[in-house]
């Protein structure tokens, strides 16, 4: 008899890269192309947020690191960066508060979104975090060095020793390629690495749906 061609849960792309590579951007050309994504930058956002769940433990932590009282305070991010971005013991203090309550909202994201082919878990540490693990196709997003630089020293409060640091903390690119299913060059024109991402959505959706047929027989 045919089974049903209903996957048991969706398929987990993991999509990471080195600060400053593309990867929010090439996050949104998924979302274009209809697949979920989960987004944990903007998880600690909200965790760390007015009314957030963990900033009341972060003040706790990180005394003065947080602004307001009561259910409208909120993390001033600059202030909890320099207190953490150069200490390591301290960033892993923060790490690991943040980590479980970030893991329970993207339980909830996949819970929400069980009945799609395809997820995409936006993560920037997956790497570093050992979340490589629990997914199951890697994309890195990549552009050459100097592309990288010009576009993170661009930002607000950056400098050339914070953008240093940060890539310190950071597994480097090249090893992120090597241990990735599929690499985004986003060294390219935003319509080039649009065209990469549809083509990665159709080839990996074609790659399920034989599978789903396979399972069939
Ligand atoms: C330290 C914080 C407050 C600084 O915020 P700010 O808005 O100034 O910078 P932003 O978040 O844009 O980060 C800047 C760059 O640093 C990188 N970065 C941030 N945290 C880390 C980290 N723990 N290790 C390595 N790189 C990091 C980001 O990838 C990004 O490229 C913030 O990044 C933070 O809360 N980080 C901890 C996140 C975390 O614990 N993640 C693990 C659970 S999923
Ligand atoms: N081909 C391309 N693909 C992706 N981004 C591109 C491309 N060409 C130019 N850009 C620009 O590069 C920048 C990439 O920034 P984005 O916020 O996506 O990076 P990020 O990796 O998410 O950053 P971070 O991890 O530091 O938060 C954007 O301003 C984007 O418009």
């Amino acid at each position: 008899m045919t089974q049903s061609t209903q996957h048991s849960r969706p398929h987990i792309i993991g999509l990471t890269g080195s600060i400053g590579m593309g990867k929010s951007t090439v996050a949104d050309m998924f979302r274009d192309n209809g697949v979920p994504v989960f987004d944990a930058d903007a998880a600690v956002h909200i965790l760390q947020g007015p009314g957030g769940e963990l900033v009341s433990a972060i003040e706790a932590e990180f005394p003065g690191t947080t602004i307001g009282e009561g259910s409208d305070a909120y993390v001033d991010r600059q202030k909890l960066g320099a207190a953490v971005l150069g200490d390591k013991d301290k960033l892993a203090r923060l790490e690991a508060l943040m980590h479980p309550a970030v893991g329970e909202m993207r339980a909830q994201f996949f819970a929400d979104n069980a009945d799609v082919p395809m997820v995409v878990f936006d993560i920037p540490l997956l790497f570093e975090k050992g979340g490589a693990d629990y997914v199951d196709t890697i994309v890195t997003v990549s552009a050459p060095g100097d592309v990288q630089r010009e576009r993170v020293l661009a930002r607000p409060g950056m400098s050339e020793e914070k953008f240093a640091h940060i890539l310190g903390l950071q597994t480097p690119d090249a090893e992120k390629r090597a241990r990735s299913d599929h690499v985004v060059d986003t060294g390219v024109t935003l319509e080039e690495t649009a065209a990469a991402v549809k083509q990665l959505v159709d080839q990996i959706g074609q790659k399920l749906a034989q599978n789903a047929d396979q399972s069939d027989i």
